[in-house]
């Protein structure tokens, strides 16, 4: 069994990929999640990874704040003008899936004043089992959850652990603390998903976005095919 690499599986874009220009609009990856899965921890740790070889930038939502972007920025993860932060009230999934207006806004702006972008992603607030993006704001999505929330998640299922492009177990390190079975989540992440890929991480690792980012890059290569 590989729990460390996702495989690429087949790509997830969708056709609109010109900007009205005619010139190709960036990639828009969107991250959900639960609350601490390690949304922000994966954006900045594929910040690291991939800024040398992709021109990216970011938007978050945040509930009532803009911490995930304060985070973003004291990290440095990529330049200022490059994270666009979206305050989303109560309901964050309304702002990714629903009214995607605000994020939809940022992401045009981002691509306005920083042409030529390769790879948006878009992080959507903390939330629930059932977050998932509208295909009108993103292309793929990732889900990222954690195994310190119940090895019995991806048995759960929802829409965000059985049709996310790509579904991520995060803080691997920390099964053996809290008596997580990874093989017994990986086999019920696959009887849920099929096909689609799963990815185990653990962020605190080197190169611990590894499998991420990999898969990142067969999207691109797919987008820009
Ligand atoms: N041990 C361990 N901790 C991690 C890992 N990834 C993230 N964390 C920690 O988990 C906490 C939450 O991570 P975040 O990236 O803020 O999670 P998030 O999903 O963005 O959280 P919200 O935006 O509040 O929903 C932080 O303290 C991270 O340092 C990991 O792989 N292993």
């Amino acid at each position: 069994m590989h729990l460390d690499h996702a495989q690429h599986g087949p790509a997830a874009v969708s056709a609109d990929s010109a900007r009205p220009d005619g010139t190709r609009r960036a990639l828009r990856i969107g991250l959900g999640g639960p609350v601490g899965s390690g949304k922000t921890a994966t954006v900045a740790a594929l910040c690291r990874t991939l800024r040398d070889e992709l021109s990216i930038a970011v938007v978050t939502n945040d509930i009532y704040t803009r911490e995930d972007a304060a985070f973003l920025l004291r990290e440095a993860v990529l330049p200022p003008e490059r994270i666009q932060a979206v305050e989303t009230g109560a309901c964050p999934h309304t702002a990714i899936r629903d009214d995607i207006s605000a994020n939809l806004e940022a992401v045009e702006d981002l691509e306005d004043s920083i042409a030529p972008l390769d790879l948006i992603l878009v992080e959507s607030g903390g939330d629930n089992l059932t977050a998932t993006f509208s295909r009108g704001l993103v292309d793929a999505q990732i889900f990222v959850i954690d195994v310190a929330g119940g090895d019995d998640i991806p048995r759960k299922g929802g829409p965000g652990v059985t049709t996310s492009d790509l579904l991520v177990v995060n803080k691997t390190d920390l099964a053996p603390h809290v008596g997580s079975d990874l093989e017994g989540m990986a086999r019920d992440a696959g009887a849920q998903r099929g096909e689609l890929p799963v990815a185990f991480t653990s962020l605190k690792s080197e190169d611990g976005v590894k499998p991420v980012a990999d898969w990142v890059r067969g999207q691109l290569a797919a987008w820009t095919a």
